[in-house]
């Protein structure tokens, strides 16, 4: 397995941290940034990661009214970032104008269209919290497939979802969709807030095109042995 359908998470709060990160493990060619990045160093990181030749996921998770949800995807598709969060449940009117929106950010910007993708329901939920908190009246697998096709009708590229879903998500919608799946964890780690996970090889074996592997890797004593163990488990 390549290291290129591995990305990395750079879920620190500060510029220096970041670049110490991405320094360390030079072979890896996909970086997330995520809220807590984002919102304390802004589009600096990206330049970074940029001039370092890396793809980015700029996982900021968009959810607001079709008008602000569009705005802020015109502005992050300028950065020539390689993908774009929002939240499915913005609505299909608001995930359509998102669509249109990263188009034209990119058109202004030069640079190609970013993969717009929608996050179908967060890896830390699990069934309970589904049913008892957010009062969701449908059972997990088919709460999911409902988001993924409401992306997929709104034109987005892809979705973001666990992968214990991914393999009747991609029966439903297709090889061309996209499928990025945090809540992966190799076998042995800790599972911390995730409450859907399935480990690497199972992951990309239910069809999953990347996988977003943080915890088990940054937070490991040596996170490049940490990388060359799930390349190895994976095979
Ligand atoms: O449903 C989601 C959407 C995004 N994430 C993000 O992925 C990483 C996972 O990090 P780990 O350390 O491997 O748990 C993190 O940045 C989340 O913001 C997610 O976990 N689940």
């Amino acid at each position: 397995m390549s290291v290129d359908k591995i990305i990395v998470p750079l879920d620190v709060s500060t510029k220096e941290e970041a670049i110490a990160r991405v320094e360390k493990l030079p072979q890896v060619t996909f970086w997330k940034v995520g809220l807590e990045l984002f919102v304390s160093c802004g589009p600096e990181i990206l330049t970074f990661l940029k001039a370092q030749q890396k793809r980015i996921f700029l996982d900021l998770k968009f959810h607001d009214i079709p008008n602000t949800v569009a705005g802020a995807c015109r502005s992050a598709s300028r950065y020539g970032v390689d993908l774009i969060t929002v939240h499915a449940t913005a609505g299909k009117t608001a995930l359509k104008a998102a669509q249109k929106a990263v188009e034209e950010g990119a058109n202004q910007s030069g640079y190609p269209v970013p993969k717009l993708i929608a996050i179908t329901l967060l890896t830390s939920l699990n069934s309970r919290d589904l049913a008892f908190d957010l009062k969701v009246p449908l059972e997990l697998p088919e709460y999911t497939l409902n988001m993924a096709l409401l992306a997929q009708e709104s034109g987005l590229a892809g979705a973001v979802c666990s992968p214990q879903e991914v393999s009747q998500l991609r029966q439903t919608c297709g090889d061309e969709f996209l499928f990025v799946c945090p809540g992966v964890r190799p076998t042995g780690s800790e599972r911390g807030d995730q409450q859907r996970t399935f480990t690497p090889a199972q992951a990309l074996k239910a069809g999953a095109d990347y996988l977003v592997i943080g915890r088990p890797i940054t937070a490991s004593d040596d996170p490049v042995k940490a990388l060359e163990r799930i390349i190895d488990e994976i095979g």
